[in-house]
């Protein structure tokens, strides 16, 4: 059974072809519009200035013309279809209505900005590449956006211990070919990494695939640079790995985000590239045996294994439709598992996997498997796992909740949920697209090595009737077995007001003293996270 598996070759299976999703706004085509109903939009808060051609003519004064896109409404020549990919996220399903995008290229710059807003009471949303997933990145309102994207440089790097410093507004991806030249790796990965910026994801605090292996931001940040809503710059540049003085005070930004300062650099551990990269896609008969194959995973692979991601059937049958992708497999099953070995014997590597490979067989654990003959193949793994989310966009208005559960009970809640839309006549399982029923898919995928699983579903449209069947259904679900209703994608607007599923009213209000203690008049990304 070993030699069936490894010796596949997956190049015969024609397998996937397509490149990794580089994440774009959808446009506001087949699902616009539909998504204002998915969420609260809170009312604008009186206390912000509304926007003035005298602000206008300040930041003028101090930012160079080509980085301010300020509409007609408050005296600039911006046609505000230009400010769109600024005031809508990439699913165009949070959307502001901000007249005003600044854009500016240094710390001190940020800085200025900051100071006068704040003097003034203006609100400030701060953006990175806007692949968000909660609404955090976009203004609510009228917020002037304050994009980081001209900030992009590498301030530098210690190829010894392997300390990258830079800009917040360095893509992922690019940071990752950087080190990668130089025998590392950046410590996350996404899908979003081609449109990504650092910044967001210590804003964020992401967490990807590379989280089973290399663990949280939290352990990787060594140091920020922040500038705080009055203007002051919190210079924590440190690029050392111990530093004992008194508060971690970084950590309070890890995760904040951008609701108690604008990180305007990161100082990071990067590890050292593997030389030895497995990838193997698994067909596997329940969830049941998903588990038991993650457990003997960690038990032969040890310290190589570096993901454990699992997918449905729904996801399978989404992906494959929507890109241009073919399964490795020879036939369907009820769930898939991507198993990735790193590390730095290839033959000890190949070994272990291989072992387990032909142990889950044996066991009658996993139905079939593919092994990635080289790295195209590796990539177009990845491509289907990470092609998910996109193509699942593609298939309907999509609710997305991102939990944290105990592995054992992880999918119940996705049965569970199936069986409320068809108790309520609103979905019926195995049916195809174009049916009666509003719900087209509940489905489940994610990072199932960390206890993290994405729940979507996928309707035809928002609508109240589909949304009270498993909200908040969902998050008290979650919080029964002690699990976190945002497990990576944060809190940001969607969120905000089910922060008590999983934090006691004690915790959030000292959550809301430290977000007044840094932001006392409450500028920065106002409406979000508290
Ligand atoms: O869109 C989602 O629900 C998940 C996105 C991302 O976290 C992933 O793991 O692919
Ligand atoms: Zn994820």
């Amino acid at each position: 059974m070993f030699a069936a598996v490894r010796t596949r070759t997956i190049a015969r299976t024609s397998l996937l072809r397509a490149a990794r999703p580089v994440y774009k706004t959808l446009g506001s085509g087949t699902h616009a519009g539909l998504f204002s109903r998915y969420y609260h939009k809170p009312a604008r808060s009186t206390a912000f200035k509304v926007l003035t051609e005298g602000d206008l003519r300040h930041f003028k004064s101090i930012l160079p013309a080509e980085t301010i896109l300020a509409t007609p409404e408050i005296g600039g020549t911006a046609d505000p279809i230009e400010l769109d990919g600024f005031n809508a996220d990439w699913l165009n399903k949070y959307r502001g209505n901000s007249q005003l995008v600044l854009r500016p290229k240094t710390t001190k710059e940020v800085s200025e900005i900051l100071k006068y807003c704040n003097d003034q009471g203006i609100a400030v949303v701060p953006q990175g590449g806007n692949t968000g997933l909660v609404g955090g990145s976009v203004p609510v309102h009228d917020e002037v956006v304050l994009s980081l994207r001209n900030m992009n440089k590498i301030r530098s790097y210690d190829e010894l211990s392997g300390i990258l410093v830079c800009d917040a507004g360095c893509v992922l991806e690019e940071l990752g070919n950087y080190v990668g030249e130089r025998d590392h790796i950046m410590p996350l990965d996404l899908g979003a990494k081609g449109s990504c910026h650092i910044g967001g994801n210590v804003a964020a605090n992401a967490g990807g695939i590379r989280f089973l292996r290399y663990g949280t931001l939290h352990g990787s940040v060594l140091g920020l640079e922040v500038v705080l809503p009055d203007g002051t710059v919190l210079d924590n540049m440190s690029t050392l790995r111990k530093d004992n003085t008194g508060y971690d005070l970084k950590q309070l930004f890890i995760g904040s985000e951008g609701t108690l300062g604008i990180i305007t650099g990161v100082s990071i551990a990067t590890p050292r590239k593997p030389s030895s990269v497995n990838v193997a896609v698994l067909g596997v008969p329940s969830y049941e045996k998903v588990q038991q194959a993650f457990k003997l995973a960690r038990r032969r692979c040890g310290e190589i294994l570096s993901a454990y991601e699992f997918w449905d059937a729904s996801c399978m049958g989404a992906v494959l439709k929507h890109h241009d992708l073919k399964s490795p497999l020879s036939s369907d099953f009820p769930f898939y598992v991507l198993i990735e070995t790193s590390g730095s014997n290839k033959d000890h590597d190949d070994e272990k996997l291989g072992a387990l490979l032909e142990e889950l067989m044996e066991e009658g654990i996993v139905e079939d498997g593919a092994l990635a003959q080289d790295e195209t193949q590796i990539s177009r793994m990845w491509s289907m796992r990470e092609g998910i989310p996109e193509s699942l966009g593609k298939t309907g208005a999509t609710y997305k909740y991102d939990v944290s559960i105990p592995i054992p009970v992880l999918y119940d809640v996705v049965g569970d949920i199936a069986a409320r839309l068809e108790k309520a006549s609103l979905f019926k399982p195995e049916e195809q697209p174009g049916s009666d029923h509003p719900v087209k898919l509940v489905c489940g995928y994610g990072h199932i090595g960390d206890g993290n699983l994405h729940l979507n579903i996928v309707a035809e449209r928002f609508e109240d009737r589909v949304t009270n069947i498993f909200e908040p259904f969902v998050y008290e679900w979650v919080a029964s077995h002690r699990g976190s209703i945002s497990a990576e994608h944060g809190v940001g607007l969607m969120k905000r007001d089910y922060l008590g599923y999983s934090k006691s009213p004690e915790m959030i209000d000292y959550m809301r003293r430290i977000k007044n203690l840094f932001d006392p008049k409450g500028i920065l990304n106002p409406y979000k996270v508290v």
